[in-house]
């Protein structure tokens, strides 16, 4: 077991792990890795320097020296490239698609895991995204695998949206999150599937509060 606790929460699009991982985090006061925004972050680089999203030979070097800081303030959460914040930029349908582009490049995912292993640090780690459990921390204290039907997930996304300001149209996110689902869950390098030993929550009846709920419930029996 780590001398530093970690815990993982995976699942697929819309799910809620970034909300649950935030609550989680807050609640006792550990570190937090969003390990979505540092392929999102990617993708945004790729595009500032115009390199197909698909083109493994020049995103490699990109990630492996990927500027990139989160800064964590008592309210906000800040993501900074190369010295410009993209905390919003980095949010849109459009830069999430070209991140599961990205994430679906082997010797990308491998040139990325040393520095998201660096966010394991003492008292302890919330880690959110599809292979924390399975690939970046695989020695994890406690798994939590969230899921909710491609429907609950889209109508989340697009109230999410909508609240920002953003034109946005359900059927379409629709589509985008099944796609977004195919590819994640069938690349061959980690797949987003739940490690063997998660715990599976399914959110589509459960609003955030019961979410979370369920999920200290599981912790506290554990930790
Ligand atoms: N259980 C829930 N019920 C309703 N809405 C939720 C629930 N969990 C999260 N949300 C909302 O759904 C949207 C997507 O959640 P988010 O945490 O970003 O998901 P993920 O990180 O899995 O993509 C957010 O607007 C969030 O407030
Ligand atoms: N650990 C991770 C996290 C994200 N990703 C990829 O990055 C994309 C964006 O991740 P995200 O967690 O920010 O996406 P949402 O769940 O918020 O839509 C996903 O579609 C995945 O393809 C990944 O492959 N592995």
């Amino acid at each position: 077991m780590h001398p530093t606790p970690v815990i993982t929460v995976d699942g697929p699009s819309g799910a809620g792990k970034g909300t649950l991982s935030a609550l989680i985090a807050e609640k006792l006061g550990w570190h937090l890795l969003d390990s979505g925004a540092i392929y999102r972050v990617l993708a945004v680089a790729a595009m500032h320097h115009d390199l197909p999203v698909d083109d493994e030979t020049s995103i490699v070097p990109l990630a492996s020296g990927l500027d990139v800081s989160f800064e964590t303030n008592i309210d906000s959460r800040r993501v900074v490239l190369e010295g410009e914040d993209v905390t919003d930029d980095i949010r849109t349908e459009e830069v999430g698609a070209a991140a599961s582009q990205i994430a679906s490049l082997a010797r990308v995912r491998e040139a990325l895991l040393r520095r998201q292993r660096a966010f394991q640090q003492s008292p302890g780690l919330i880690a959110d995204g599809r292979d924390m459990g399975t690939v970046v921390f695989p020695d994890a204290n406690i798994k939590l695998f969230l899921t909710a039907s491609a429907e609950a997930r889209a109508e989340r996304r697009y109230r999410q949206l909508k609240d920002k300001g953003l034109d946005v149209n359900i059927a379409r996110l629709l589509t985008d999150i099944k796609a977004r689902d195919e590819r994640d869950a069938n690349r061959s390098v980690a797949p987003l599937v739940p490690a063997e030993d998660a715990v599976m929550i399914d959110s589509t009846d459960l609003d955030i509060n019961q979410v979370f709920d369920s999920a200290m419930e599981i912790i506290n029996s554990r930790l």
